[in-house]
């Protein structure tokens, strides 16, 4: 058993035999070379101190500005205010977990949330909720205890920044300031070597097949190991390839056995489709999509993959080399929109290489796909791949709405652009029936009565030239909010039936509801708690389960009153299990994975 395992599975017994796991706000104290903990209070200018010796237990924090009042339904650290925009440092902090209601026993591991924590450095505030440094929380689950545990992770970024009390590597809309011209200059030349750009891999966390965890951003630079247990950050994930890029998809598609991302290709606009064992670091060229219009390739943040091929979306919100050279930010930071240029959807097969379909699709904005399948006839030929994703008609409002003075100025009012879930279906004869849907999709954007919602691309493998893109259910069952989505990971690649995601009861300016979506039904259950903001709801199946939706949904929760839990809702009832209160409020953060305990470990 690796000293890694043999930690957690030590966390498991004092969670267990610890009256601590009762008692809020008190922590399990956990040897680190034989240190006490040491205070890290969230002072405004905490950051920009150089960095003291991590502590081993730090107290329970404070965000910024955030009075010290204890209570509050949800957990210690109630009784305050919404926490989730604010910078929570924490640099090593883990405690046993005060539970409400019943953990299911066979919930055994670790759930780990990655996301952007840390707004701030010094009196300096980030300006877009992407910019945060990366923040670690993970709640382990053992014998129907909960232990919880939060650090930053030690990117050269944050480690820069805290060093010298300044931002030093260009982030997503944060770009450091030149002291003159000259180092102006410099900036630019070190740019396109990429040596300026981040590392902060502030944005999903992915457990390989052989074990090892993986920190991930869009910068390639931004691959970071951590430890699941510890939450230390082991190092740079180093690709041992000769792939080049500077940037790749922030969500890879990992199984037990491998890994596919996406590598945009800024000089000759495209795509490069590469794939990597587990057990490997080093990418394999798979194929090459070269884009079919605009001057750079659309913004690839995400993709998604059938058992027999890969799905490269094409959106006409598209990279930006000029906007990347700017010091200010732009209306939308490092893309542009490009609507003369198209939007498509292209298919490789994972064998060959070779592409298989490139259909016109109408024009969509998108982060997160969810899920892709491959449709057959009656004797089982591929006729058509079915993507879906969480779709924001086209609108790219969206990226403005996560600036973090919105998120923290218009709550209770109705900002939130609508999204859905949405699905394309392609024939030869449908140009006309396209600008149709172009033209009613502008019409909403200039009522303002965009949509949010799953839609669905229906992507034909026949020759045809057009896709179709179709609200796979009615927005209204999820109020018109949908992102941040997980599925059975059984079902990755494969027909599915239901996703969970984050949707919106209105009046809202983000989403703020826990929402399980039926795709046969049509339906969606619905979570909230007024004045909460919910992260992603990670799906983790029941161990030996055989219905895809048997399991639970894991999500982390800033509460109106200033207090942070996790919240364990039941995969079919969709009804809370059981919430996990740490002690002290958490800020929002983005994707998460689950680990389980008997891990393979490298
Ligand atoms: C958190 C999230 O969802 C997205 C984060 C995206 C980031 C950090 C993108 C960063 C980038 C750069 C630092 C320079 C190159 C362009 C781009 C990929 C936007
Ligand atoms: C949180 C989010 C969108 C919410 C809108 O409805 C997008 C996050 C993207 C990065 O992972
Ligand atoms: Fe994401």
């Amino acid at each position: 058993m690796s000293p890694a395992m043999l930690q957690a599975s030590s966390l498991c017994v004092s969670a267990a035999l610890s009256g601590a796991a009762s008692r809020p706000g008190r922590l399990a104290s956990q040897g680190h070379q034989g240190k006490r903990a040491v205070a890290q209070p969230l002072a405004a200018s905490a950051v920009t101190e150089a960095a003291p010796p991590a502590p081993v237990v730090a107290p329970p924090a404070r965000p910024v500005d955030a009075p010290r009042r204890r209570g509050g339904r949800g957990g210690g650290g109630g009784g305050g205010e919404l926490v989730a925009w604010k910078s929570v440092r924490q640099e090593r902090w883990e405690g046993a977990l005060e539970v409400d209601g019943e953990l299911p026993l066979w919930l055994d591991g670790t759930y780990l949330r990655n996301g952007p924590g840390l707004w701030n450095l010094g009196d300096y505030g980030f300006r877009h909720l992407f910019d945060g440094y990366a923040t670690l929380v993970r709640v382990s689950f053992c014998g129907g205890r909960a232990v919880g545990a939060h650090r930053q992770i030690e990117s050269e970024a944050y480690k820069a920044a805290r060093a010298h009390g300044k931002v030093c590597y260009r982030e997503f809309s944060e770009v450091p300031k030149p002291d003159n011209f000259l180092s102006y200059v410099g900036q630019l030349a070190t740019l396109f070597s990429g040596s300026s750009l981040t590392d902060n891999s502030n944005t999903g966390v992915v457990m390989l097949g052989d074990g090892r965890v993986l920190c991930l951003t869009e910068t390639i630079k931004g691959s970071i190991q951590v430890d699941p247990d510890t939450l230390d950050t082991v190092g740079k994930f180093q690709y041992t390839d000769k792939l080049g890029g500077l940037i790749h998809s922030a969500h890879p598609i990992v199984t037990d056995t491998e890994f596919w991302t996406l590598i945009p290709d800024l000089i000759r606009p495209g795509y490069v489709v590469a794939r990597m064992d587990a057990g490997s670091n080093e990418r394999q060229f798979v194929g090459r999509v070269d884009c079919r219009g605009g001057p750079a390739p659309g913004w690839v943040h995400s993709f998604p993959v059938t058992e027999h091929y890969v799905v490269v979306p094409e959106m006409p919100l598209r990279y930006c080399a000029k906007n990347l050279l700017r010091a200010e930010p732009t209306p939308l930071y490092k893309f542009e929109w490009h609507l003369e240029s198209g939007s498509y959807m292209h298919v490789m097969c994972k064998a060959s290489g070779k592409i298989v379909a490139s259909v016109e699709v109408p024009p969509f904005v998108t982060f997160h796909f969810i899920n892709a399948y491959e449709e057959t006839d009656e004797e089982g030929r591929v006729t058509a791949i079915i993507a879906d994703c969480c779709e924001h008609n086209a609108n790219t409002a969206i990226l403005d709405k996560l600036r973090l003075h919105n998120l923290r100025s218009s709550s209770g009012q109705d900002v939130l652009p609508d999204a859905r879930y949405v699905h394309t279906r392609a024939t030869r004869r449908r140009p006309a029936v396209n600008l149709l849907r172009y033209a009613c999709t502008y019409a909403r954007w200039m009522t303002g009565n965009t949509m949010c919602r799953v839609g669905r691309f229906r992507i034909p493998l026949d020759g045809s030239q057009f896709g179709e893109l179709e609200t796979a259910l009615d927005p209204e069952e999820h109020g018109r909010g949908m992102d941040m989505c997980s599925i059975n990971p059984a079902h990755v690649g494969r027909e599915y039936r239901y996703a969970y995601a984050c949707g919106a009861r209105r009046p809202c300016n983000f989403p703020n509801t826990l929402t399980k979506v039926d795709l046969v039904e049509r339906t969606a259950k619905n979570w909230h708690e007024e004045g909460s903001v919910p992260s992603e709801p990670f799906f983790v199946p029941r161990p030996g389960a055989t219905e895809e939706d048997d399991g639970v949904a894991i999500s982390m929760v800033s509460a109106k009153d200033g207090s942070g839990y996790a919240l364990v809702l039941d995969g079919k009832t969709f009804e809370e299990v059981a919430r996990a209160k740490f002690p002290y409020g958490l800020p929002y953060g983005l994707h998460c994975c689950w680990v389980p305990r008997n891990r393979n470990s490298k």
